[in-house]
């Protein structure tokens, strides 16, 4: 892993309008709030915290899927440079190629009337990146390959198959345009146990292959601290901590961390140590 950042930001807020006032500043969210985080290149990055403390919103903001209130975001994978806030019209389509997202729900973000074939080979054909249909199809069947589906199933419909056979799809689809950086919202939530495992090694070894970034929002430390390298933690919108995976588990600095980590069940059966409730006030 080089040390580069792929995905530097700096200083970010995202601010989203709560209605109008009278007089005076209008009332805001701060969804993210003065938020700076490297993406080292080749990273598989860890986004914890819990509901409502601005992950998926920051996940969109580098995918330039929600507004940038202040503070920037530069993606620089060596052969191409966009701050995201200012991405050309004409840059767009590029950008997006390089920089895609998986979805968390595999049964919500498959179309059941298309066939697999058509729902990967979608984003190749929306920025017109293959010549012909004959080229598509190899592509298609290169990435299905690659995220180990069965090629006979690409002419079957999504409904088909089973949750962790749909997360397949949706990362084939995520991958077909050969993106640098993926950012995962909560791709594993919606699955059995078993079959997240099997995903989650999924992604990992199609990190190693197609030199992958990942940014990989969770709400479970349990596997974060299985597939990530970094972790990120947010709270209320702002970044608590940051820092390499076993360091952050074996020396958490932060108090909200201490209270994340207290809740992660351990599989001794004796074991009765409370779980830890964060009070910023307590820690002020
Ligand atoms: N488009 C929007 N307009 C107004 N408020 C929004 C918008 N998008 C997100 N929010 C608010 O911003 C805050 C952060 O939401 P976000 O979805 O980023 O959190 P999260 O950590 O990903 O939570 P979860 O794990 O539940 O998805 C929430 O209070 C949410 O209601």
């Amino acid at each position: 892993m080089s040390s580069r950042p792929l995905i530097k930001i700096k200083d970010l807020s995202i601010h989203f309008p709560l209605g109008r006032r009278m007089f005076g500043e209008p009332p805001v969210l701060k969804a993210v709030d003065g938020v700076s985080l490297d993406i080292p290149k080749g990273s598989f990055v860890g986004l914890v915290g819990e509901s409502g403390s601005g992950k998926t919103t920051l996940g969109r903001a580098i995918l330039r899927a929600a507004p940038i209130t202040e503070g920037s975001i530069v993606y620089d994978d060596g052969e191409r440079t966009f701050d995201v806030k200012d991405i050309k019209p004409r840059d767009l389509k590029e950008y997006r190629r390089r920089a895609q997202l998986i979805f968390q729900d595999p049964y919500a973000a498959l179309s059941p009337r298309m066939t697999v074939r058509d729902i990967i080979a979608e984003p190749l054909e929306v920025m017109g990146l293959t010549k012909s249909r004959a080229e598509t199809d190899e592509r298609v069947r290169e990435i299905a390959a690659k995220c180990r589906l069965n090629l006979e199933h690409l002419r079957r419909y999504p409904h088909a198959f089973s949750g962790g056979q749909r997360q397949r799809i949706s990362i084939a689809r995520a991958l077909v345009t050969g993106p640098k950086f993926v950012v995962a919202d909560e791709a594993v939530a919606a699955l059995d146990v078993s079959i997240q495992a099997d995903i989650l090694n999924l992604l990992k070894s199609l990190q190693r292959d197609l030199d992958l970034t990942f940014l990989f929002i969770s709400h479970d430390l349990s596997v974060v601290a299985h597939v990530c390298d970094f972790v990120a933690v947010m709270y209320h919108g702002k970044m608590m901590e940051q820092a390499p995976t076993r360091e952050l588990f074996a020396n958490p600095k932060h108090e909200y961390t201490r209270c994340l980590l207290s809740a992660i069940p351990s599989l001794d059966p004796d074991d009765r140590r409370p779980v830890r409730i964060y009070n910023p006030e307590e820690t002020a």
